[in-house]
């Protein structure tokens, strides 16, 4: 036992080669002096740096990411003065110009009066689960990007439209501002899926939306799939004679592309009908019973004989 004890006693040649055959770089830093005491060789596999040339902890802040360096070097100097082991994250610079993802866990030496004698620590690579990390981020970003768009047309779901049609109404009163809206919605579409097959439905619905899509072009103008063959179009700072125009100019896109329809009982062409509303600024009116009137409005386009606009 004791021969095991002093061959296994700091600085003894079994502790040594435990310490360099670990994949974590150990290092100890003399708190008074701030050079390093100890860097294991293996830093110089990582990055590329030899042993030698890690002197003081200057070299250490001055090979770390520009974008990290000051709250690294901050944080890691407070809380060793305070005395708290801890440990940090950031990019380390390699010798041919690279950076690699470090976490350095630190442990605080204190003399037995309680100042601080030194540092000990040990350097993972944490490159990997960095990528793996970064990866996660990005494919969430994706999936929050996704979970807003309509699966079928790509344009903004239902969702979206809640979220935006909320932001602009409010937008809307406080700029004393008009906002427009148009609901619109393909007639017969239950005769074009029986006479053409589902399939040839949906793509007449991607079709519909691209054209719709085109019709507005305003950076804040937000086309949305409402319900099954039913679209939304939000029209921010739109008066009532500009959203007539866009309706108009919607209505006629979707005939001149000449999509067929023969079952169609109002002609052999694929035709939509448009329910148009214009919050007025100044009116104190809802956003419920808002979107309502304006749905209400293309139920009575289709009462009128459908491929026609009615406005408020
Ligand atoms: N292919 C396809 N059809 C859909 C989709 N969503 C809804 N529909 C169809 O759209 C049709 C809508 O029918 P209705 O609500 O009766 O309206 P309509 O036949 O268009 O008649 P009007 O609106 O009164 O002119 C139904 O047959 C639905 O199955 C979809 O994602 N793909």
């Amino acid at each position: 036992m004791v021969d095991i004890d002093n061959r296994m006693a700091p600085g003894s040649a079994v502790y040594k080669t435990l310490l360099e055959s670990t994949k974590a770089i150990p290092w100890k830093i003399d708190w008074d002096s701030k050079q390093f005491a100890y860097i294991g060789p293996q830093i110089e596999a990582l990055l590329g740096w030899a042993p030698s040339s890690w002197e003081s902890v200057g070299d250490w802040a001055s090979r770390m990411h520009p974008a990290d360096r000051e709250w690294v070097v901050d944080f890691c100097v407070a809380q060793s003065q305070a005395g708290v082991d801890h440990e940090a994250d950031y990019r380390a610079l390699t010798r041919d110009g690279r950076y690699v993802w470090i976490r350095d866990v630190v442990h605080v030496v204190r003399n037995p009066d309680g100042t601080v004698d030194s540092l000990v620590g040990f350097m993972f690579d944490i490159s990997e689960r960095k990528r793996t990390e970064q990866q996660l981020i990005s494919l969430q970003k994706e999936m929050e990007e996704l979970s807003f768009r309509d699966g079928l047309t790509g344009v903004a779901n239902r969702r979206r439209f809640d979220a935006i049609i909320e932001l602009e109404w409010s937008n809307a009163r406080r700029n004393r501002q008009p906002l427009s809206m148009l609901m619109m919605d393909i007639d017969y579409f239950k005769q074009y899926n029986d006479r053409y097959g589902h399939l040839e439905g949906d793509a007449c619905l991607k079709h519909v939306a691209r054209i719709l899509n085109s019709a507005a072009t305003r950076a804040r103008d937000l086309l949305a799939r409402f319900g099954g063959e039913e679209f939304v179009l939000v029209l921010p700072e739109t008066d009532e004679a500009a959203a007539g125009k866009l309706a108009e100019r919607c209505r006629s896109l979707i005939l001149a592309e000449q999509i067929p329809h023969e079952p169609s009982p109002i002609g052999p062409m694929l035709t939509i009908s448009i329910g148009a509303g214009t919050l007025i600024s100044g009116h104190d009116d809802e956003l419920r019973p808002f979107i309502d009137a304006v749905d209400k409005r293309l139920y009575q386009a289709k009462q009128q004989g459908r491929n026609r606009i009615v406005a408020g």
